[in-house]
């Protein structure tokens, strides 16, 4: 493939619904035409997502199989004018890796031969980027430290940080070209804090597209508020301060599993820590999947249907004064840990309009009672402002934050 270097992928390998290369001569053009049917990317190579708009790419799209997420921490002397530079070249590249282009002096061909695969990448703003950046006085109150929860085992060497990165792609490949890119592209002014690699379902491979299930086997994401709901941006997207409107505030929780310990309870057992059945995800207290959950509903025998400590009726809007999240979360698999047991989880990714009506409450109902609790570890932890979206044509991720 390296006589293709320099050219678009898209138009390289037959392109996509829009079917012009963006910057491609004729030259590339004809030699494109010349790839044979089948190294042209599939459906799920070519399809992509729009970079531009009023919120991010990577929030409302449906969930990639694969997931690069990172913190960066600005250089001492990096400044208001590193982070713009920053700003300014992410989103450039961001743009151009949505529609499968090469990125420029950064690009190390790793992607090469395949599409976007629905490629996104989500940029969002940690606390100490605003002392950093000398915008203290732009940092909003919702970026307050979360408090400690019971049970919290957090290592800060893996969360928090100036910088967030979410990068999604149906195609590990796509996303790990992303993150190098970035990261390349960063040097001087930001340096990775942390990093984690994610997944969750392939595209294609359930026989229709389903809820996907986490590594505890439940489906997960059943519940969560759906866009064309009448209070979905208001419980999704921030409203103040006026530079972030468009944007969100996201909770990322590293959470490891005690599969071990989980794997040893019967299915019913697990179904009652949750509230749902684990074959299709539907309400102990009856219906299908997305039958609404009855938390009133009694068994014959006089028992709650939905147990008092299901990790749903404790995450419930209901249980906690209307609070609600879009959870965007992602399973992970590192290898195993000095006791033999798996080092694997959940890369919990919530956005939500105020943390304070959103993650902080549920999350204190669940480290009360939620009997799912037990099994799990909260390793690692990060608040951050999702940047709002870039218009079509013109700026870049921050603008109205750096030049207020
Ligand atoms: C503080 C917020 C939440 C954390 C942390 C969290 C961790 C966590 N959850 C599961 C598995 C499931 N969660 C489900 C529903 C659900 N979870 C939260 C919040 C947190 N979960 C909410 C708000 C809800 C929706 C509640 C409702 O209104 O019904 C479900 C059920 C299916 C679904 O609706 O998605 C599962 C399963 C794990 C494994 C986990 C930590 C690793
Ligand atoms: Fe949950």
């Amino acid at each position: 493939m390296a006589e293709y270097a320099g050219f678009s992928r898209r138009a390289l390998l037959g392109g996509t619904a829009a079917g012009v290369a963006v910057g491609a001569t004729g030259g590339a053009l004809a030699r494109a035409a010349a790839v044979p049917a089948q190294s042209r990317p599939t459906p799920l190579g070519a399809a992509r997502a729009e970079f531009h708009g009023p919120h991010q790419a990577g929030i409302l799209q449906p969930q990639q199989a694969r997931v690069q997420l990172a913190a960066f921490d600005l250089a001492p002397d990096a400044g208001r004018d590193g982070l713009r530079g920053l700003l300014r070249l992410w989103s450039q590249t961001a743009a151009r890796l949505a529609l499968g282009e090469p990125v420029g002096a950064h690009e190390n061909q790793v992607a090469l031969d395949a599409g976007p695969c629905s490629l996104t990448v989500t940029v969002a703003l940690g606390s100490s980027a605003f002392d950093k950046a000398g915008l203290a006085a732009h940092r909003p109150a919702q970026l307050a430290p979360l408090p400690a929860f019971p049970q919290d085992a957090i290592d800060r060497a893996r969360s928090d940080g100036d910088l967030f990165v979410q990068i999604g792609a149906d195609d590990a490949l796509v996303a790990w070209h992303a993150l190098r890119v970035l990261q390349r592209q960063a040097a001087g002014t930001a340096a990775v804090r942390w990093q984690a690699a994610g997944f969750s379902r392939t595209p294609g491979a359930t026989a229709q597209p389903r809820t996907g299930r986490n590594l505890m086997g439940q489906l997960d994401g059943t519940n969560n508020p759906r866009p064309g709901e009448a209070d979905f941006a208001a419980r999704v997207f921030a409203t103040g301060p006026d530079w972030l409107a468009g944007g969100s505030y996201l909770v990322f929780r590293r959470i490891r599993m005690l599969l071990d310990d989980w794997e040893q309870l019967s299915t019913d057992r697990q179904e009652r820590f949750v509230g749902r059945r684990k074959s299709d995800g539907a309400p102990l207290s009856g219906g299908t999947e997305t039958t609404p959950v009855d938390l009133a509903r009694r068994n014959p025998d006089g028992t709650l249907a939905v147990p008092a400590d299901a990790h749903i009726r404790l995450a419930a809007p209901a249980s906690n004064g209307g609070a609600a999240m879009l959870r965007r979360g992602f399973s992970y698999a590192d290898g195993v840990l000095p006791d033999g047991s798996p080092d694997a989880g959940l890369l919990f990714l919530a956005f939500q309009a105020d943390p304070a009506h959103g993650f902080v409450p549920v999350q204190r109902s669940l480290s009360r009672g939620d009997g799912l609790t037990r099994f799990l570890r909260h390793e690692a932890s990060g608040l951050y402002a999702v940047l709002p979206g870039v218009p079509a044509g013109s700026g870049y991720l921050g603008q109205a934050l750096l030049e207020s």
